[in-house]
């Protein structure tokens, strides 16, 4: 091999991988994401005009996307349990988009009432005509060590994460597959596809999610349009961790404290909705360290399962002492 090459690849090689791991520090998604956000399509051209119904918009993530899909100029159903909650993220839309008072349609809807997705569902096609995109974003997580957790807990939350999706996504779909067009996003999470302490339920009602909804992707192959999309962010501000389930049914959260040091929610929606735009299939978004996790997980789970042991036992004892799990994660275990 001419001696010039050989410099040049002593030289490339390792720059690209110095580019690569620069690269990978910094990064808040994963590559397709990223790849999609620098020169794929822009949601404000892709997400326009298009009908989006979205759950848990009364806060937090399902807030945000209220807010940024206004702004591309969807027209928009916002549903979660609180009518007047829903009513104020709508005025807010208002204000900060161009959209008239007929663009978004507030439909309370509880998750847990089943037997009124039906009406729900017509509720929404006799206002907008169709449905484009169904993003099924409420949701509940948990903070609590299974060996203290009632099972009416667990039933809790698979009824609420999968089973009161799952049973709005099959009144959407028929409709769907009759217009041969649409897309169903799910918020999952990075424990749909690892496992995390505190959250053996939650985690079992995303792991949940994600098997049925990559089963119901391969299912629906005949509809090439027919967009089935998973989001697995890590930790984002919101709501979340005030609104956990703990060991008993209604019973609060003890320590929850500021969400600072984790992804801002307008960082993770934006990216969710590149995803959309982009027709990405799973969405990975979290800040480092996190992120690692997600690429451990998937190709060198030994390695992962090394490293969540030893963070996992620092959440634990953190929990124990009474502080917030997710903060306990960077600061040291006091007993007061
Ligand atoms: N924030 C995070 O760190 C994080 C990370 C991964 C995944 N997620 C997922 O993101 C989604 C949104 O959560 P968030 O972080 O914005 O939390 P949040 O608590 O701020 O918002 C949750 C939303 O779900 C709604 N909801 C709860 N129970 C409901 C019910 N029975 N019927 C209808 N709506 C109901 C709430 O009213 C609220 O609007 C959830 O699915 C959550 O699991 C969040």
């Amino acid at each position: 091999m001419d001696l010039c090459v050989v410099t040049a690849l002593w030289y490339l090689v390792p720059l690209y991988l110095l580019v690569y791991l620069l690269c990978f520090i910094f990064a808040d998604a994963d590559f397709t994401l990223l790849w999609a956000s620098l020169v794929g399509n822009r949601p404000e051209t892709k997400l326009k005009g298009l009908v989006v119904w979205v759950t848990g918009a009364s806060s937090g993530i399902g807030e945000e996307l209220a807010y940024q899909l206004a702004k591309c100029g969807s027209r928009l159903i916002l549903s979660a349990r609180r009518e007047d909650e829903l009513n104020r993220v709508k005025r807010k839309c208002l204000e900060c988009a161009n959209l008239q008072d007929e663009d978004i349609l507030v439909l309370p809807l509880d998750l847990l009432e089943r037997t009124s997705h039906e009406a729900k569902m017509k509720a929404a096609l006799e206002y907008f005509g169709h449905i484009d995109i169904l993003i099924n974003n409420g949701g509940r997580s948990q903070r609590s060590l299974c060996l203290e957790t009632s099972t009416d807990v667990y039933q809790a939350l698979m009824d609420l994460n999968f089973l009161g999706t799952v049973s709005l996504t099959k009144q959407v779909l028929p409709h769907m597959t009759q217009r041969g067009s649409g897309s169903i996003v799910t918020v999952s999470s990075v424990v749909g596809l690892a496992g995390a302490p505190l959250a053996t339920g939650y985690s079992a009602s995303k792991h949940a999610l994600q098997g049925f909804f990559n089963s119901l992707r391969t299912e629906l192959t005949d509809y090439p349009k027919i967009l089935i999309s998973t989001v697995c962010p890590g930790p984002v501000q919101s709501k979340i961790v005030h609104n956990a389930f703990t060991e008993e049914l209604n019973k609060p959260v003890a320590t929850a404290c500021n969400q600072e040091h984790k992804m801002p929610t307008s960082r993770c929606v934006r990216l969710m909705l590149v995803g959309i735009a982009n027709s990405v299939k799973e969405m990975w978004i979290a800040q480092q360290p996190f992120l690692l996790f997600y690429y451990m997980w998937q190709y060198a789970p030994t390695i992962a399962w090394f490293a969540t042991d030893i963070l996992g036992r620092k959440r634990v004892q953190n929990f124990k002492a009474g502080l917030d799990a997710d903060l306990a994660y960077f600061t040291k275990p006091k007993s007061s």
